[in-house]
C-alpha cells in the first residue's frame, strides 16, 4: 500500500516466473512423496498466549505451494509493508483513507492490553458494562415488559453488518444459549420477514433491538417502525416503548428521534466498520442469548488472535499465511472463488457471514490512490456446512473444470457426542477424506485396476479425479466460544493482509451506494406510470409491467 500496484513489486514478478515455470508440473502426490516433512513444514499450531486457551491447527500442506513460492509470497507481504500497515491499524491511524477513519475493531476486544490513542477507545469498557448490566437484567427476569411480564423473546432488527454477525455467532454458540429466550433476526425489507417474525411474538414479552450504525438504513428503520406500530397497537401508550425497544448505534440524534431513550442506547464509534461490528454493542443480541460472561470469552478469543497477528513473525503468522496463499490462487492460478466449508453444524452461517466480511472489504477495483488495478482482488466467498455440501456441489469441486480453493474447518470435539460420538466420527472421517480426495485424486491407472479390463474408456475417464485440487484446513478446537472468536479474527486479519497487498481500502463500501440512490428515486415513481422517467427502456418496461399487474 505504498502507492504502488501489487504487480509492481519485484516479488510479484518473481511469483509470476515461479508460476510459469512450475504450475503445469506441480503434483501434490509428488510433493508429499519427495518430502516426508511436508506436513510439519507447512502446518502451524496456534496456541493462544493471552486469555482463555485456544488451540488450532492450520494445515497448509495440501496447497499447491513449494518453499520458494511461500518464501516469495512472504517477500511480497514485506514489500507491501503488511507489518507497517498492521501496526498502523493497531495504533489507530486513519487507514480507512476515503472516510478518514481509524479501523479499530481490535480495540473492542482489547481489555486494556494494547495502547490505542483514538478517541472512543477508552469508552469501550463503559459500553461493555452497560451491556453486562442490561443483559443480566433481561436474562434474570428483572427487566419487565409493560404489563410486568418477563421478556422471553428478542428480535434484532438490522441488516448487513448489523445482522450477519449476530446471526452467525448466536448459531455458532447455540450450545450456550438460554433456551427459554427465543431470538429472531429481521433484516430484509420484504414485509414477509417482519410479518412472519411478529407472528411468533407477544408484545408483552418481546424486546426489539434496533441495530444500525447509521440509524438511517432504509430496511432497518422501516422494519423498526413497523415493529413499533405493531407493539403500540397493543401497548397503546408511547411511554411503554422504553421497556421494549433498545438501539445499537453511533447516531444518538436519530435514535432519540425514533423514541428510544438515550439510556436504552448502546453506543459504538465510527471506527467500527459494520462488517467488523459484532464485537461492539451490535453484539448485544449475542450477549443476551449466551450470557455476558460467554460474550466476553468470545471477545477474549478474538483478542488472542489479534495478539498473534500483531506479534508473530510473518513465517508463522496464520492470517498472513492464509492471505498470501489465497492470493497465490487468486492472482496467479486465476481462481475466482474461495469455498468455506465448516464441518460443524453450529457454523452453518460462517460462509454467509464472510461473504460480507470478505467481499464488501476487498471487492474493489481501484487502489487507495485511485489507480485501477491490473490484477484480481477479493475472491467470491461461498460455501455450506459439511456434509451437506458434499451431496450438493462437491461434484464440481472434484471433477469440474475450475480450480476452487477450499477451507475445511472442524472442531475436534462435538458439543453433541450422541451415540458415543458416532456422528462426530462419521463427520470427521468425511472432513479428513474430502481434502485427501481433492489433493491426491485418482489416476486413470487406478480406476482401470479397480474396474477391470472390460470397463469402457468413457467410464474409466468419468471416474478419474485430477490431482491438483487444493485445500487447507483451519481446525478449531473446543471450547467453542473462545475458538469461534479466534476463528473469526483469523479471517478478519486475512482479509486485511490481502487488502494491504492489493493496495485497496478494505474498510469502505462505496459500491453499495449507487443502488440505494437509484432505489430511492424509483420508489418515488412507483405510483403512476406517467411518473416513471429517466430510465432505460428495460427498467421502464419492468416498472410498467409491475404497475399494470399489481394487485393491492
Ligand atoms: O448498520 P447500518 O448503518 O444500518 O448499516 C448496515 C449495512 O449497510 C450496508 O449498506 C453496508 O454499508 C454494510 O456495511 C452495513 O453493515
Amino acid at each position: 500500500m505504498s502507492g504502488k500496484l501489487a504487480s509492481d513489486y519485484p516479488s510479484w514478478k518473481k511469483l509470476q516466473q515461479l508460476y510459469d515455470a512450475e504450475h503445469s508440473k506441480i503434483v501434490l502426490k509428488d510433493l508429499f512423496a519427495q518430502d516426508p516433512q511436508r506436513f510439519s513444514k507447512f502446518s502451524r499450531e496456534y496456541n493462544s498466549t493471552s486469555g482463555p486457551d485456544v488451540t488450532m491447527l492450520v494445515d497448509l500442506s495440501k496447497n499447491l505451494i513449494t518453499e520458494p513460492v511461500l518464501e516469495t509470497l512472504l517477500e511480497l507481504a514485506r514489500e507491501a509493508k503488511v507489518e507497517e500497515y498492521r501496526d498502523k491499524m493497531f495504533a489507530g491511524e486513519h487507514i480507512n483513507t476515503s472516510e478518514d477513519r481509524a479501523v479499530l475493531h481490535v480495540a473492542l476486544r482489547n481489555f486494556n492490553d494494547f495502547k490505542i490513542a483514538e478517541s472512543g477507545a477508552d469508552e469501550v469498557s463503559a459500553v461493555l458494562d452497560h451491556m453486562k448490566e442490561f443483559t443480566e437484567a433481561v436474562r434474570s427476569g428483572a427487566w419487565k415488559g409493560y404489563t410486568g411480564k418477563t421478556i422471553n423473546t428478542i428480535v434484532n432488527i438490522g441488516i448487513g453488518g448489523s445482522d450477519l454477525g449476530p446471526v452467525m455467532v448466536t448459531e455458532a454458540l447455540k450450545p450456550y444459549a438460554k433456551r427459554d429466550l427465543a431470538a429472531h433476526f429481521v433484516s430484509n425489507i420484504d414485509g414477509t420477514h417482519i410479518a412472519e417474525t411478529l407472528r411468533l411474538c407477544d408484545p408483552e414479552t418481546t424486546l426489539f433491538i434496533i441495530a444500525s450504525k447509521t440509524f438511517t438504513t432504509q430496511e432497518t428503520i422501516t422494519n423498526a417502525e413497523t415493529a413499533r406500530g405493531w407493539f403500540l397497537a397493543s401497548a397503546k401508550d408511547k411511554a411503554h416503548v422504553a421497556k421494549h425497544f433498545v438501539a445499537l448505534s453511533t447516531n444518538t440524534k436519530a435514535v432519540t428521534g425514533f423514541g428510544i431513550h438515550e439510556s436504552n442506547m448502546f453506543q459504538f464509534w465510527d471506527w467500527v466498520g459494520g462488517r467488523y461490528s459484532l464485537w461492539s454493542a451490535i453484539g448485544l443480541s449475542i450477549a443476551l442469548v449466551i450470557g455476558y460472561e460467554n460474550f466476553e470469552q468470545l471477545l477474549k478469543g478474538a483478542h488472542g488472535m489479534d495478539k498473534h497477528f500483531k506479534e508473530t513473525p510473518l513465517e508463522d503468522n496464520l492470517p498472513v499465511l492464509m492471505a498470501v496463499i489465497g492470493l497465490w490462487y487468486n492472482d496467479f492460478y486465476g481462481s475466482q472463488t474461495l469455498a468455506l466449508l465448516p464441518y460443524d453444524q453450529y457454523l452453518h452461517k460462517f460462509a454467509d457471514y464472510f461473504q460480507q466480511g470478505d467481499m464488501e472489504s476487498n471487492g474493489k477495483f481501484v487502489t487507495k490512490n485511485g489507480q485501477r488495478v491490473n490484477y484480481q482482488t477479493g475472491p467470491i466467498i461461498w460455501g455450506a456446512s459439511g456434509t451437506n455440501g458434499q451431496h450438493s456441489f462437491y461434484q464440481l469441486v472434484h471433477q469440474g473444470t475450475k480450480l476452487i480453493p477450499t477451507d475445511f474447518i472442524a472442531p475436534t470435539t462435538s458439543h453433541n457426542p450422541i451415540e458415543h460420538s458416532k456422528h462426530h466420527r462419521i463427520l470427521l472421517s468425511n472432513f479428513f477424506a474430502q481434502p485427501e480426495a481433492l489433493a491426491f485424486g485418482k489416476t486413470e491407472e487406478e480406476v482401470k485396476r479397480e474396474l477391470g479390463p472390460n470397463a469402457s474408456e468413457a467410464l474409466v475417464k468419468s471416474k478419474v479425479f485430477q490431482k491438483r485440487k487444493v485445500s487447507r484446513h483451519p481446525r478449531a478446537y473446543s471450547p467453542l466460544f473462545v475458538s469461534v472468536g479466534a476463528l473469526i479474527a483469523l479471517y478478519e486479519h486475512k482479509i486485511f493482509v490481502q487488502g494491504v497487498i492489493w493496495g485497496i481500502n478494505s474498510f469502505d463500501q462505496m459500491g453499495v451506494e449507487l443502488g440505494k440512490v437509484l432505489a430511492k428515486n424509483i420508489l418515488a415513481q412507483l405510483e403512476k406510470p406517467e411518473d416513471v422517467k429517466g430510465h432505460d427502456s428495460s427498467t421502464t418496461g419492468l416498472i410498467h409491467y409491475y404497475q399494470k399487474n399489481r394487485k393491492e
